[in-house]
């Protein structure tokens, strides 16, 4: 494709690490079709990654001289827990965002810096109104699944298609997505979550008239019902997976990274001394913190189990006694397996000793197990994963799902059940065999000519003015 040195774009995320991950991936991809990129996001994140000491962190990447991350103030003290008390971030980002972010844009404009497009994550739909203020062009980069795109925008635009939000059983008939019943919907929308995720949804909807390309954290042939059902009314560019370059074998060219914590040296080194297609690894992401009686209820069955098992639980130094009586010693003496606070996952994924992933569904792990090819168990809690974790397990048919008893406990025979039917059951190598479908699948997307490529293509020549075909 031809240079676009001209091309200039600024990227706002809120700074969380499932949204910071796909940005700055998207940021690369561009920069490497000659783009220069600015990556802003709330400054938190800056305090967090100066913390974690990481070598390749975002000083790496700003000595790229085409990529930087810059910040600006949500109102709040780097010490305020954003993950615990949402809702108060997301008011003080509103209220203060808006004037930081225009008047690091002035400044930015001031350095000489033109922008043809700002791209924002969707979760911060005040963003649009910064960019038209300051006449660039505006994009979303939808960072989960067009699937989850689709209904939200049918759950704003045709509410009437949702009749009854309180049945976890009904039935839903939705343009482009068969087979769905309430329970499957992101929890943002139903009635017991808080009303200013239900706003955040609302209002990103409603935005989107003032959004010029969606870009979709997907790829075109694993979501293509749903995608095309949206041509009419929003098409999406599907320009994913967006994953590290080495997931899929690829030499990383643009180091840093925008990890906010520490990843354990341990992990790989452990991982390379187990046997092929071995190891359970368990992960529920940057937000959720298990239960002690998830905890409990995990720890016994991989004992009852005795496979290998890399398992992280965010801050679980601190949550030692929250494990059944001895457990964590046992692991330590006879090295059976690894607990870790943070992990780095994608080189984790690809590695050959890995036999399953026991995953809450965030959509970055899940594209990031659909390319490592790793086949899952699905245990989601809440946003779009309950939605993911059906496209998991009965969609892309990768993997089986683990859900709670009635009395919302999570028992002991059920991980069992579902970690053994993912490693050893009668469906286990369909699964794996679909998972190597898909993992080529999702890698085409992304070669010369494949549909994530060339959709990139064609968002990188209408930001630079250039004439481009029609998306795929
Ligand atoms: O030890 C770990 C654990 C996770 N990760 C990475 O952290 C990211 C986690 O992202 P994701 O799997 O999407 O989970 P969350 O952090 O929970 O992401 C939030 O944001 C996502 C994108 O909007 C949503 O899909 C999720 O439901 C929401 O919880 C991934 O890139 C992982 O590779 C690591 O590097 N090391």
């Amino acid at each position: 494709m031809e240079s676009t040195e001209a091309a200039q774009v600024i990227m706002v995320t809120l700074s969380m690490q499932g949204h910071m991950n796909p940005m700055l991936k998207l940021a690369k991809v561009l920069v490497l079709k000659g783009v220069h990129v600015t990556l802003a996001t709330n400054d938190v994140a800056r305090k967090r990654m100066l913390d974690s000491k990481i070598s390749t962190n975002f000083t790496t990447i700003n000595s790229t001289g085409r990529l930087s991350l810059e910040f600006f103030s949500d109102g709040l003290s780097h010490e305020f827990d954003r993950e615990k008390d949402s809702g108060t971030f997301l008011a003080s980002l509103k209220a203060n965002g808006p004037k930081n972010l225009s008047n690091l844009i002035t400044d930015l404009k001031a350095n000489g810096n033109q922008f043809s497009c700002l791209i924002t994550n969707p979760f911060i739909p005040w963003v649009p109104g910064v960019a038209i203020e300051h006449g660039i062009p505006c994009g979303v980069l939808w960072i989960q699944s067009a699937t989850v795109f689709a209904i939200y925008y049918h759950f704003i635009k045709e509410p009437d298609l949702f009749p009854n939000l309180e049945n976890p059983n009904g039935i839903l008939e939705l343009p482009g997505i068969p087979g769905l019943t309430v329970g499957d919907l992101p929890t943002f929308m139903l009635p017991c979550s808080p009303s200013h995720f239900r706003l955040l949804v609302t209002e990103f909807i409603s935005i989107l008239d003032k959004v010029k390309w969606v870009l979709g954290n997907s790829v075109h042939e694993l979501e293509e019902e749903t995608v095309n059902s949206l041509k009419a009314v929003k098409p999406i560019y599907s320009i994913g997976p967006l994953v590290s370059p080495s997931l899929l074998g690829k030499e990383e060219t643009i180091a840093g990274s925008v990890d906010m914590w520490r990843a354990a040296d341990s992990c790989i080194e452990w991982l390379n001394k187990q046997r092929p297609s071995s190891v359970i690894y368990i992960s529920f992401g940057s937000i959720i913190m298990s239960s002690k009686q998830q905890i409990q209820s995990i720890a016994t069955a991989l004992k009852n189990i005795k496979r290998p098992f890399l398992w992280v639980i965010k801050a679980s130094e601190t949550r030692k006694d929250e494990f059944p009586r001895g457990f964590l010693e046992e692991i330590t003496k006879d090295k059976s397996g690894l607990v870790v606070s943070w992990c780095p996952q994608e080189k984790v994924l690809m590695n050959q000793a890995l036999a399953c992933f026991v995953t809450h569904c965030g959509w970055n792990s899940t594209l990031e197990t659909v390319v490592a090819g790793v086949p899952v168990v699905a245990y989601p809690e809440w946003t779009d994963q309950p939605m993911n974790s059906k496209l998991l397990v009965d969609v892309f048919k990768v993997g089986v799902r683990m859900s709670n008893c009635e009395d919302e406990r999570l028992s002991v025979e059920e991980v069992e059940r579902c970690i053994m039917e993912v490693i050893d059951g009668p469906r286990a190598g369909e699964m794996k065999r679909r998972a190597v479908e898909l993992k080529n699948a999702a890698k085409n997307a992304l070669e010369e000519g494949g549909s994530s490529s060339r959709n990139i293509d064609k968002f990188i020549a209408e930001i630079s003015g250039r004439p481009s075909s029609n998306n795929v």
